[in-house]
């Protein structure tokens, strides 16, 4: 595996939670992070139909445009009754022409799960794959996850996207509830973090 050496990293993404959460997971390692918008950079269209594949294109494209390591994050939630869905279509599923909207998301998924009279509890998986590309286009993937259920109505006002929604195994707090720092611990990116940590920086 290939190690990091370098001491700046673009992050390869326009979600301003993940931008926090990793920006908060980097600081350790004393790395100057900057992100995609500060270069100036779109968004590629993820056109992939797999975690892994998406976030190749979303570490490589940010790689090659600015000539730094990129790290991008490629997530979503996938709920068991719903034979996986949203998962890669998690940001999809919010998608309004005025907007992202993850309120009519969240209900759109609990929606469903009634419509099905989906059993308690309503299990679902958040996962992340972090890719870490270079310029010369080699990468690296790493995988995490966390397991819990998809909860109703939506509490809290941490975090981001679905975070109102899943109850992480363990707890009886959603996300959304939940310390930022407590989520940073036991996340799905908090487990591909570690992961990419014993991988490349060490
Ligand atoms: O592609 P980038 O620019 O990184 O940002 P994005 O928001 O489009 O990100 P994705 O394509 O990976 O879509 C994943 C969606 O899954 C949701 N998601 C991922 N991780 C989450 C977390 O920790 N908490 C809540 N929702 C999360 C969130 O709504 C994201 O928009
Ligand atoms: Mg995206």
């Amino acid at each position: 595996m290939r190690k990091f050496t370098g001491d700046q990293l673009v992050m390869a993404s326009h979600n301003k939670g993940k931008l926090r959460e990793i920006a908060a997971l980097l600081a350790p390692f004393g790395i100057k992070v900057s992100s995609a918008a500060d270069h100036g950079l779109d968004e590629p269209e993820e056109t992939e139909s797999t975690f892994a594949g998406n976030a190749r294109i979303k570490a490589h494209y940010a790689a090659k445009a600015t000539g730094l390591p990129a790290l991008s994050d490629d997530s979503g939630i996938s709920v068991d009754a719903l034979d996986g869905a949203p998962g890669v279509y998690t940001a999809d599923w919010a998608e309004t022409p005025n907007g992202r909207d993850f309120a009519m998301a969240m209900e759109k998924t609990w929606n469903l799960l009634e419509a099905k009279n989906a059993p308690f509890p309503r299990t679902a998986a958040f996962n992340c794959t972090l890719c870490l590309a270079w310029p010369d286009g080699h990468d690296e993937l790493f995988v995490g996850k966390v397991d819990g259920q998809v909860v109703w109505p939506m509490r809290g006002e941490h975090g981001f996207g679905y975070d109102p929604i899943f109850v992480p195994n363990g707890f009886d707090i959603t996300f959304g509830e939940m310390d930022p720092a407590k989520k940073h611990e036991m996340s799905h990116r908090a487990d591909a973090f570690a992961k990419l940590v014993a991988g490349c920086f060490d």
